[in-house]
């Protein structure tokens, strides 16, 4: 049987959210969207209805600046347009959120409002918490960089709890420049059903929690079938991260950017690469291996996103360009983690970080960082040994003007994060992506080099030092030798 009666646990109610670290973004002139919506009375859904191309991209329309003025109806964050709800006390869930009213699919249920933190202060946070025995989670996945913490402070949404089968799910909504994150009927809800939406996060190190949702689909534990956790979790891990590219705001306009350059560069965000995928890469290990028997070598190139890149981890650098068209909108929302796990500050050890790549499982690349001296030792022809050793000088150098750019421009990147700006000057912004674009093309030219190399050219046997006195008396393996 459910109960009702219990006192709550002190918390203090806000309807919006406060930002403890940094102040609330000032929205200018220019960034403000305006829909070309205009009210009619005889069809009021042409306020700001689901045509209006603020709420297609997911937008607050701004007041003063929307013609529908008070008929606008997309600003359901900003009048607190909540459905009604009711709190309860659940069998072993604490306490949970009921419907109060029928609700329908889509509709905005209400926003988790919390402190707006750095995810440095929501590891701190989440550690002190813990420790202080607290058993139930509140910091919600607001972007890579900053959570909202509703345990001390928040909505009525802190108390929706988690399901495996939901009837909502978390959307972000930009509101007056803003981001915030809102609970949204997936499916028409009866008054009286419990509201949840899937936590969906995963947990690592510590203690699993026992979901205790009753949906027949139930996983057994909190989010333990989603991937998404996974992902957005290598964001966490590496504190750099907050320095690349991906969370600096580049340009100003869409002319301004470079993005057919780009294009050509980065490795496309949306080819997934599977587990099985992922056995096909070849290591180090394995390219000299296969070496010793066949030649050339069967390899199965994989597009250029799945070629195992040697990752500098204290840069960040590939990381950087790579997430660069992560897009960060509701819908990818839905598919990230939603509240982040007590146990989400375990640090894994140095050797297991790894950066974040769209699509790929990040942490088997670390091992596979190529040996590119003894790929070249190995080689018979002299060509090919040079184009080798001198793809990857270019890769160090384009490593190390990285690395001083970096240096150059972080203060400017810092004093971004500071006041929150919009932007960083452009020209800084262009540097960094010159940088990051000169170090992934060399990246690239060095493995495209050893996969030709060793697919392609002769190879001598392991210890042939002879192979070095010159050209002319080099001792090839034969296939089959
Ligand atoms: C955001 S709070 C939800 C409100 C919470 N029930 C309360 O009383 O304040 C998240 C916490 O609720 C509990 N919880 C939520 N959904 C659960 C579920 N399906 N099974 C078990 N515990 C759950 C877990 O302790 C979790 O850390």
């Amino acid at each position: 049987m459910e109960q009702e009666c219990e006192a709550l646990p002190p918390y203090k109610h806000i309807d919006r959210n406060e930002f403890c670290y940094r102040k609330h973004k000032k929205q200018k002139d220019e960034d403000i969207a305006i829909c070309v919506c205009q009210y009619t009375a005889d069809y009021p859904e042409s306020a700001c209805g689901e045509r209006c191309l603020n709420v297609l991209t997911s937008t607050e329309c701004t007041p003063g600046y929307c013609q529908c003025g008070e008929y606008c109806k997309n600003q359901r964050f900003q009048r607190c347009q909540y459905a009604k709800s009711r709190l309860f006390k659940t069998e072993g869930r604490g306490w949970g959120l009921l419907a109060d009213e029928n609700i329908k699919a889509g509709q905005f249920v209400i926003e988790y409002c919390g402190e707006v933190i750095s995810w440095k202060e929501a590891k701190r946070r989440s550690q002190a918490y813990e420790s202080e025995g607290l058993k139930d989670a509140y910091i919600i996945y607001l972007n890579a960089y900053e959570s909202i913490d509703a345990t001390k402070k928040g909505s009525l949404a802190r108390f929706i709890n988690h399901s495996c089968q939901p009837n909502c799910e978390t959307r972000k909504w930009t509101v007056l420049g803003e981001v915030r994150v809102g609970i949204f009927a997936k499916q028409d809800i009866p008054a009286g059903t419990e509201l949840a939406y899937d936590y969906n996060f995963e947990w690592y190190g510590g203690a699993k929690v026992r979901c205790l949702c009753r949906a027949t689909s139930c996983s057994g534990f909190l989010g333990a079938k989603s991937r998404g956790f996974q992902e957005a979790n290598y964001l966490w891990e590496d504190d750099d991260d907050r320095y690349s590219v991906e969370n600096i705001p580049l340009y100003d306009s869409e002319d301004d950017e470079p993005t057919k350059y780009l294009k050509a560069i980065v490795p496309s965000t949306d080819s997934t690469i599977t587990g099985k995928e992922q056995e096909n890469f070849l290591s180090t290990d394995e390219v000299l291996d296969s070496m010793e028997f066949s030649q050339p070598i069967p390899i199965s190139i994989e597009p250029l996103c799945a070629i195992p890149m040697e990752i500098d981890f204290a840069k960040n650098d590939a990381t950087a360009v790579n997430s660069m068209y992560v897009n960060d909108t509701q819908q990818n929302f839905r598919e990230e983690n939603a509240l982040i796990p007590r146990n989400f500050h375990t640090e894994p050890s140095p050797s297991k970080r790894s950066p974040h790549f769209p699509g790929r499982k990040a942490k088997t690349q670390v091992k596979k960082q190529l040996n590119v001296a003894l790929i070249a030792e190995r080689l018979a022809l002299a060509e090919a040994r040079e184009e080798i050793l001198a793809c990857e000088e270019t890769k160090n150098e384009a490593a190390s003007q990285l690395d001083s750019v970096y240096s150059e421009i972080r203060p400017a990147i810092e004093e971004h994060e500071r006041d929150s700006q919009d932007s960083v000057p452009t020209s800084v912004a262009e540097r960094w992506i010159e940088a990051c674009c000169f170090k992934y093309k060399a990246d690239f030219d060095l493995y495209s080099s050893v996969i030709k190399n060793v697919a392609f050219a002769p190879r001598r046997p392991r210890g042939d030092s002879a192979a070095f006195q010159g050209d002319g008396e080099l001792k090839y393996l034969e296939n089959g030798q």
